[in-house]
């Protein structure tokens, strides 16, 4: 008895010894030890299925943390930037005229022609109005600048060109309106930093118009913080990241679908803390019920407004989309308080009327225009120079 209890006992042993050596050494090349290993040899197929499955099971469990901290840490940082300095805000839309000439030009000459022409009747009139309806003026701006353009002309009798640009020019400019403040607020309140909220749906130009915005700034000497709050998009941070990393701005950014308002929170007091001149929050604009986007916006700022004023709530269109842009100018200006316009693209398009129409449905004035995808082609709006550049007269190129 005694013998078969033995027995057993060292079957048992000897069968648990030759199973572990056994289970244990097939399991290293694939196992979670020798993970890194593995990955370091590469993208090689079929081994790699295996070893990918506990990687992300691990990854979740981190990120919630990094979710809760202040900044997402960038996988693997490449070496650092080299550090620009970006042209100053004055004179930029004196550089970017010509840019403007070449997409405007073609409604300026065509005007100019039209009042040049011998027989100014009816019909040339209505030619008039539909070139400048045609340029997304607008309908009653187009009828108001007829309507007076008629008048002038009659007074005056003979035409020659350069009353009939001086005509023009002043109608044009009466209708954008040469008195309205259009300085964008970015200074700081003591040692608070100045807030500037930039909102539009995305695809207008928004992330990249919050990065030369930066740059503006930074090339009239301030110090600027900005705050991914798209958080829709993982790519929309990354993005923002490059243009801050290039000219030196941290940007704070958290994973993809983390709340905006917390975002928003924590770049303005990352600004409090490093006594920054501006923050600049990008917002998400993806949310096509109105309810979404007034909750979210309304949240982003009410939180923003525990640590800061915000100073500036800039709405970005694309002037390339016309009345389509227009509706979402509508649907913004009804969930937000926007304090200025961004016309993006008006390098793109010749309807540069649109200008006209989106500042007398909202009564904002246009204060930045985007002339071009390079880092330092967006300008602050001058009612001059835009309108020279419409009627051909640019001097620069
Ligand atoms: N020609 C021209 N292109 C511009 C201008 N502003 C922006 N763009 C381009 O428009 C495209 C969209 O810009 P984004 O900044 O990515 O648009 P967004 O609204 O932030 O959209 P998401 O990136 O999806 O958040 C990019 O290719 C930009 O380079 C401009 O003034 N002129």
């Amino acid at each position: 008895m005694d013998y078969t209890i033995f027995a057993v006992a060292v079957f048992v042993v000897a069968l648990l010894v030759f199973g572990g050596v056994f289970l244990i050494r097939p399991r290293r090349p694939g196992g979670g030890a020798d993970q890194p290993t593995d990955e370091g040899q590469g993208a090689t197929a079929t081994a790699t299925a295996e070893p990918e499955a506990p990687e992300k099971e691990a990854e979740p469990a981190e990120r919630i943390d990094v979710t809760e901290g202040a900044e997402h840490a960038p996988p693997a940082e490449p070496a650092a930037p080299e550090i620009e300095t970006p042209p100053p805000s004055a004179g930029r839309l004196v550089r970017l005229r010509a840019r403007l000439a070449r997409s405007q030009n073609a409604l300026g000459q065509g005007l100019l022609t039209l009042l040049s022409s011998d027989k100014l009747d009816d019909d040339a009139w209505d030619e008039i109005e539909d070139t400048l309806i045609t340029a997304d003026i607008g309908v009653t701006s187009a009828s108001q600048i007829v309507e007076n353009l008629r008048t002038k002309v009659k007074v005056l009798g003979g035409r020659t060109p350069d009353e009939v640009r001086g005509l023009l020019r002043e109608e044009l400019l009466a209708q954008i309106g040469t008195d309205t403040d259009r300085t964008v607020r970015t200074g700081p309140h003591g040692d608070r930093p100045g807030v500037v909220m930039v909102v539009g749906v995305n695809g207008t130009g928004k992330t990249t118009t919050t990065g030369k915005l930066a740059r503006v700034l930074v090339g009239d000497g301030r110090s600027v913080v900005l705050g991914a709050a798209d958080t829709f998009r993982a790519a929309a941070a990354d993005q923002l990241e490059t243009w801050g990393s290039r000219v030196g701005a941290p940007v704070v950014r958290k994973d993809e679908g983390a709340d905006p308002a917390s975002v928003a929170f924590d770049a303005v007091s990352r600004g409090i803390e490093e006594g920054a001149d501006t923050v600049i929050v990008d917002t998400a604009g993806r949310l096509h019920t109105k309810t979404g986007l007034m909750d979210e916006l309304g949240k982003v700022k009410r939180v923003v407004e525990k640590k800061s004023q915000v100073d500036e709530v800039l709405l970005v269109l694309d002037a390339t989309t016309g009345q389509n842009g227009l509706r979402q100018a509508r649907v913004f200006a009804e969930v937000v308080n926007i304090t200025g316009i961004v016309l993006t693209k008006l390098d793109g398009t010749a309807k540069g009327g649109i200008i006209v129409q989106v500042q007398r449905e909202l009564g904002v004035p246009v204060k930045l225009v985007g002339l071009g995808e390079g880092p330092d082609d967006l300008a602050p709006f001058d009612p001059e120079g835009f309108v020279d550049a419409v009627l051909g007269d640019a001097e620069e190129d």
